[in-house]
């Protein structure tokens, strides 16, 4: 099937919208075989009335995941560990269950609780609270093994930050290094990703950036600049920085196969439904969106104090786009933003 081209005016009308919606600014990249289309709007410094900028990097949340499923798949691919194998096996003792495996954490079927829902119930004290402290990969499973289990292993899909800290201290177990490192030399480096960090626990953004904005839980409050945190309560789980142009460089990159081997990248996009309306799935770490075209895009989505964000890629690694907004708390803007996709992968809507 031929591919449709982007419809840009629809991309614009999305960040548009994400605006209208609370965002101080929005933007999006598409990148494929007609070239690049780079779509800005709004501010990326409300203080300053700085304009958004498609060359700016800010915090890209859950969209960390697949970096960190990446480089555990690219551990396993090197006979490092085993998908199926207990966590127990390579971490002893960390988890009560030896029936929670690898595959379990990058499918959140392992039933480990995500602390964050506790962290971050009131949303501008429990930020304030965590955006200095640094804390240790275990104090945060710590806090997840405080809680119930949310499933029996393997039942069902229940997402969980929890997984990716325990997919963090494999990585570090298994090369023996900090994650930082592994992200460097096994994805960074060779996709020449020059906006794209792991600074954990430094709570800059270095360079030009998108400052974000949280907002309140109680509307009519105003929004909180959240920019500057160490996002320790995430770290692997979602501490990356990036920027539009690395983040459709990495999905499409990994799409084309440039990162796994056919066989791990087959692994990770095999999927399972994340709800019932049979167009969200889950793979290793990587989202699956059916869109009304039937185009299917991989890819993650993040949300982090003050940043959402998209970032997805057909299947052949061929078409790319990568959203922002710098809000969050506030499910309509994202929403919106959202809106990014289909007008990107399926063209102008029919009339
Ligand atoms: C869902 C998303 N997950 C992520 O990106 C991870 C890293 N973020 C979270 O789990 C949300 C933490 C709270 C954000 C805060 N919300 C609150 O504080 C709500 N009380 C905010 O919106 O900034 C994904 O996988 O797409």
């Amino acid at each position: 099937t031929e591919t449709p081209a982007p419809d840009v005016a629809g991309i614009t009308a999305a960040l548009n919208a994400a605006m209208a919606d609370g965002a101080p600014g929005a933007m999006a990249r598409f990148s494929g075989p007609d070239g690049v289309e780079s779509l800005t709007a709004g501010v990326r410094d409300r203080a300053t009335g700085a304009p958004m900028d498609i060359h700016a990097r800010f915090r890209i949340g859950s969209v960390s995941k697949t970096f960190s499923t990446v480089v555990l798949l690219q551990l396993v691919d090197e006979g490092r560990l085993v998908l199926d194998a207990p966590v127990n096996r390579y971490l002893p003792g960390l988890l009560p269950d030896d029936r929670i495996t690898v595959r379990h954490l990058l499918t959140h079927r392992s039933g480990l609780a995500d602390y964050t829902n506790a962290m971050f119930a009131d949303t501008v004290p429990g930020f304030e609270a965590v955006r200095n402290r640094v804390f240790t990969y275990q104090e945060l499973v710590d806090l997840s093994l405080a809680e119930p289990r949310t499933t029996e292993p393997g039942v069902s899909y229940r997402y969980s930050n929890a997984n990716f800290v325990v997919v963090g201290m494999l990585i570090e177990k298994l090369t023996g290094k900090p994650v930082d490192r592994a992200y460097e030399q096994r994805v960074f480096k060779p996709l020449k990703l020059r906006d794209t960090s792991y600074v954990h626990p430094d709570t800059r953004i270095k360079g030009l950036r998108v400052r974000g904005y949280l907002h309140p839980d109680a509307a009519g409050e105003p929004l909180v600049d959240s920019t500057e945190q160490t996002v320790s309560w995430a770290q692997s789980a979602g501490a990356v920085i990036s920027s539009p142009a690395d983040l459709n460089t990495f999905t499409s990159a990994l799409m084309r196969g440039r990162l796994l081997s056919p066989a791990m990248l087959e692994e990770m996009t095999t999927v399972t439904p994340t709800d019932t309306t049979n167009t969200r799935f889950y793979g290793l770490g990587l989202r699956r969106y059916d869109l009304s075209c039937g185009t299917r895009v991989y890819g993650h989505t993040g949300t982090v104090q003050g940043f959402y964000t998209y970032a997805f890629s057909t299947r052949d690694g061929r078409r790319s786009l990568s959203a922002v907004a710098n809000t969050s708390n506030h499910g309509a803007a994202n929403t919106a933003l959202g809106g990014t996709l289909e007008a990107a992968f399926c063209g102008p809507k029919p009339a």
